[in-house]
C-alpha cells in the first residue's frame, strides 16, 4: 500500500501541493486526475522518490519511499519526458536494466519482442516518440515491478499497442497485485482501467474514492412535467448543477438513488430519467463544484 500522509511541497514561493493525503491500495490501478499545474507530476516524483517532500510523510509497505533501494529496486516511474542513455541500442538499455532489477524477466523480454516488432539493436534515439513509448513499457514491465508509476502514458501510442500493454499491465496487477498509479488527462482510459481515483486542483486533494462508489453515488436526472416545475424541487439534496434545455430540466445530484427517485415520483413528471455519468462528466461537474471554468479544462 502507498500511503501520503500530509504531503506539502513548495517551488520557490509556488505551493504546488497542500497537505495531500491519498491511500493507493496493493494490487490496485489509481488515476490521478486534475487540472493543468495542479501538481500530479510532482507528486508522482514525490511517491517515485525522485524528489522530496517538504512536509508530510510517504510510505510503502510502511518505509519512507525516499533514499530506500530496496522499495526503488521494486517500482518502474515512466515519466512522461521519456530519457534513455543517449547513443544505447534496446539491447544496452535492457542489459542496463538486468543489472539493476533483480526480479528481470529475460523469457518476458523475448516474448515481448516477438509482439512488439522492434530491433533491439537500433539506438532507441533514433526511434519514433510512440516507439521510444513502447521501449519504455517493454523495459518496465520485464523489470517485474511491484509498483508501476506512470505520468500520461500512453500519450503517443497506436491504438493497437495501446491495448496490448494495458492487458500486459492489467494481467501483472491481477497475477503478482502489481500497484499501478497512472496520472491522465484521457478519461475514458481511466475509466476503463482504473479502480480508484484521486483529482487534484491547485494542489489541493478534492475527491478520493473507489470508481465504482463515485459512479454510483452520482446521478444525472432529467426531468420534465405537465405543467410547472415545483420549486425547490430538489432541496435538501447535493445539487451541483442544473440547466433548463428546452422543456427539460437537467440536473447533477450527488446522492442516493432512491431519495432521488422517491421526490421526483410524488410529482408525477411526464419525462423522468436517471442516468449515470461517464468519469469525463463527474470530472467536470467536480471541478465546476470548486470554482474551475469548465471551458478551461482539457478533455
Ligand atoms: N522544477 C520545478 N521548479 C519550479 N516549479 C515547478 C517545477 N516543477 C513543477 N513546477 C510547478 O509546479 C506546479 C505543478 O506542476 P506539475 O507538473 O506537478 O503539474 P501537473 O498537474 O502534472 O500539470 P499538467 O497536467 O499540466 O502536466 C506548476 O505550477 C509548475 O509550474
Amino acid at each position: 500500500m502507498i500511503e501520503i500522509n500530509k504531503v506539502t511541497k513548495h517551488f520557490e514561493k509556488e505551493q504546488v501541493l497542500d497537505n495531500v493525503q491519498m491511500n493507493i491500495q496493493k494490487g490496485s490501478i489509481y488515476g490521478l486526475l486534475g487540472s493543468n499545474g495542479a501538481g500530479k507530476t510532482t507528486l508522482l516524483k514525490i511517491v517515485a522518490g525522485i524528489i522530496q517532500q517538504d512536509n508530510g510523510e510517504i510510505t510503502i509497505e510502511k518505509k519512507a519511499v525516499f533514499e530506500n533501494i530496496s522499495i526503488k529496486e521494486r517500482m518502474i516511474f515512466i515519466p512522461d519526458a521519456l530519457y534513455f542513455f543517449s547513443q544505447y541500442t534496446v539491447q544496452q538499455m535492457a542489459n542496463f536494466y538486468r543489472n539493476i532489477y533483480s526480479n528481470w524477466n529475460e523469457v518476458r523480454f523475448h516474448q515481448m519482442k516477438k509482439l512488439l516488432d522492434l530491433d533491439v539493436n537500433s539506438k532507441i534515439h533514433r526511434f519514433s516518440k510512440g516507439m521510444q513509448r513502447q521501449v519504455a513499457f517493454w523495459l518496465a514491465l520485464c523489470a517485474m515491478p511491484d509498483y508501476l508509476i506512470l505520468d500520461e502514458p500512453f500519450d503517443g501510442l497506436d491504438p493497437v499497442i495501446r491495448k496490448k500493454i494495458k492487458t500486459w499491465m492489467i494481467q501483472d496487477v491481477a497475477d503478482r497485485e502489481m500497484t499501478v498509479v497512472i496520472s491522465s488527462h484521457n478519461l475514458r482510459e481511466v475509466e476503463d482501467i482504473c479502480d480508484s481515483i484521486g483529482i487534484l486542483h491547485r494542489g489541493k486533494l478534492m475527491l478520493e474514492k473507489d470508481l465504482d462508489d463515485l459512479k454510483s453515488d452520482i446521478h444525472k436526472v432529467q426531468l420534465a412535467f405537465r405543467d410547472n416545475e415545483p420549486e425547490d424541487l430538489f432541496e435538501g439534496l447535493d445539487v451541483m448543477h442544473s440547466e433548463k434545455r428546452g422543456s427539460v430540466s437537467l440536473y447533477i445530484i450527488k446522492g442516493d438513488y432512491e431519495a432521488i427517485e422517491q421526490i421526483v415520483e410524488d410529482y408525477q413528471p411526464v419525462v423522468f430519467d436517471i442516468l449515470p455519468l461517464t468519469l469525463e462528466e463527474i470530472f467536470v461537474y467536480e471541478m465546476e463544484g470548486a470554482g474551475y471554468a469548465i471551458e478551461n479544462i482539457l478533455l
